[in-house]
C-alpha cells in the first residue's frame, strides 16, 4: 500500500482530526499546510529552506511542467524528486484548474481540452489520460484526478453538468492510473465538485465513492464565491468524505480559513497566498498583515512578528526589508517567502499541539478573538 493514513485524536467539540499521512518518502503530520511549488520550485527559497522550516510536502503543477520542460525531459532525468532536489512528498495538481484559469482559447470535449499554451501558443491538449502519464512520469506521490472546476458563480444545471463530466473524467483517470503507474509508490485523489449546492456535493461525492480513490480533495472552492459559502460548503461536504482517508481541501487560504476549515474536517492545505504575497510585500504576522511597502515601515527597527522565532525575524527589521521591498532586491522576496511559509507552517503545528492537547475548541475561540481585535 503506497499511502497510509492514521487519525490518532478526533477533536470532541469540531469535526477536526489529528492525523498522520505516510508516503514512501515522508512522514506527513495532518492537519498539513503544502507550500506551492508550481514550476518545481517554491518561488525564492532553496529546497534546503524548505527542509529547514520542515516542510514534509510540496506541490507541484501538471500544466506548467507540461509546458515546461515536459514530462519526458523529467522522466528521463530519474522524476520530479532527483530533478529537483526534493527527496520528500510531492502532491501534483492535475492541470484542469490550470487550463481554465491560464490556458487561452480552450475547448472543453468529453475526450478532454484543447488549448494554447500560455507561453508560447502552442497547441496542446489535456485529457484524463494523459493528466495521469504526465503525473505518473513526474513520479508525484499524491496524484489528482483530472476535473473541471466550474467557474464562479455558475447556475445549478451548469455545475450539475460539469461534475458529471468531473465524474467520468474520474472514473477514465482510475483506469490509467491502475493500469500504469507505481501503486507502491504513488496514490490517486477524487476530487469533489458541485460549487456551492449540497445536493450537488453529494451527488458528486456519491460518484467518487463508487469509484474509490486513496484520498478525496474538495475542489471548486476559493474561486471567488463569499467566504460563508465556503465554509458551509465545506462544513456539509467535508465531514461526509470517508474518515479513514485524508481530505485536501484545494486552493485555501488565508490563516483564519485553515483555522475554520480544520475545525469542519479537513486535513490538508494548499495556497499560493503566503507565497505570493510574500513577493507582493505582504507579510503575516500575529496581529495581521503587513504591507512593507507603507512608509510608515521605512524607519521600523522591529522584527516582522515579535513573537516569530523565524531566522528573518531574529535578524532583520521592517526597516531592512521595506528598503529590500522597494529597491526590488531579489532577497526581499527570499525573506518574506521563508517568514510567510513559517508563519503558515507554525500556525498548523500549534494547531495539531492543540488537537493533541484535546484543546483545540479553545484554540479556535482564542484565534477568533485575536482575529476580530486585530481587525478592528
Ligand atoms: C486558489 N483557489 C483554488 N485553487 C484551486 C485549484 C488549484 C490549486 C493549484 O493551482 C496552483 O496555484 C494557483 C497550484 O498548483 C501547484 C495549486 O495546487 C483546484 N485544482 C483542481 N484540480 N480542481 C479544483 O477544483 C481547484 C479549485 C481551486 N481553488
Amino acid at each position: 500500500m503506497s499511502l497510509r493514513f492514521e487519525v490518532s485524536v478526533r477533536d470532541p467539540t469540531t469535526e477536526a482530526r489529528r492525523g498522520r499521512l505516510i508516503t514512501t518518502r515522508s512522514v506527513i503530520e495532518t492537519p498539513v499546510f503544502m507550500p506551492v511549488g508550481t514550476a518545481a520550485t517554491v518561488k525564492a527559497l532553496t529546497q534546503e529552506m524548505l527542509e529547514a522550516l520542515d516542510a514534509r510536502i510540496i506541490l507541484a503543477n501538471t500544466y506548467h511542467l507540461f509546458l515546461r520542460p515536459g514530462q519526458a525531459v523529467i522522466r528521463d532525468l530519474g522524476g520530479l524528486h532527483r530533478f529537483m532536489g526534493w527527496p520528500r512528498s510531492i502532491l501534483t495538481d492535475s492541470g484542469g484548474y490550470q487550463v481554465f484559469s491560464l490556458g487561452e482559447l480552450r475547448t472543453v470535449s468529453e475526450e478532454g481540452v484543447a488549448f494554447r499554451s500560455h507561453l508560447d501558443g502552442t497547441k496542446l491538449f489535456l485529457s484524463p489520460e494523459v493528466s495521469m502519464e504526465v503525473q505518473i512520469a513526474l513520479g508525484s506521490d499524491i496524484v489528482m484526478a483530472f476535473d473541471e472546476c466550474p467557474p464562479y458563480p455558475a447556475t445549478h444545471d451548469q455545475v450539475r453538468i460539469s461534475l458529471e463530466l468531473t465524474e467520468r473524467w474520474a472514473r477514465r483517470c482510475r483506469a490509467y492510473f491502475d493500469a500504469h503507474a507505481d501503486r507502491d509508490r504513488q496514490s490517486l485523489f477524487g476530487i469533489v465538485q458541485g460549487g456551492i449546492h449540497a445536493d450537488l456535493r453529494a451527488r458528486s461525492l456519491e460518484g467518487l465513492l463508487d469509484i474509490g480513490f486513496e484520498g478525496y480533495a474538495i475542489g471548486g472552492l476559493s474561486v471567488g464565491e463569499e467566504k460563508r459559502h465556503m465554509y458551509d460548503t465545506t462544513a456539509f461536504i467535508a465531514p461526509r468524505l470517508p474518515a479513514d482517508k485524508p481530505r485536501y481541501l484545494m486552493g485555501v487560504g488565508t490563516p483564519a480559513d485553515l483555522v475554520e476549515s480544520v475545525a469542519r474536517g479537513v486535513d490538508m492545505f494548499d495556497c499560493v497566498m503566503p507565497t505570493r504575497h510574500a513577493r507582493n510585500g505582504t507579510v503575516f504576522t500575529t496581529t495581521g498583515r503587513l504591507n512593507l511597502r507603507n512608509a510608515r515601515y521605512i524607519q521600523d527597527e522591529q522584527p516582522l512578528d515579535a513573537e516569530c522565532a523565524c531566522f528573518v525575524c531574529r535578524r532583520y527589521s521592517r526597516a531592512y526589508l521595506a528598503h529590500l521591498m522597494r529597491a526590488g532586491e531579489i532577497l526581499a522576496s527570499v525573506l518574506a517567502t521563508y517568514h510567510n511559509l513559517h508563519h503558515y507552517l507554525d500556525l498548523m503545528q500549534r494547531i495539531r499541539h492543540a488537537l493533541e492537547q484535546g484543546a483545540f475548541g479553545r484554540f479556535v475561540t482564542e484565534f477568533r478573538h485575536r482575529q476580530l481585535s486585530s481587525e478592528e
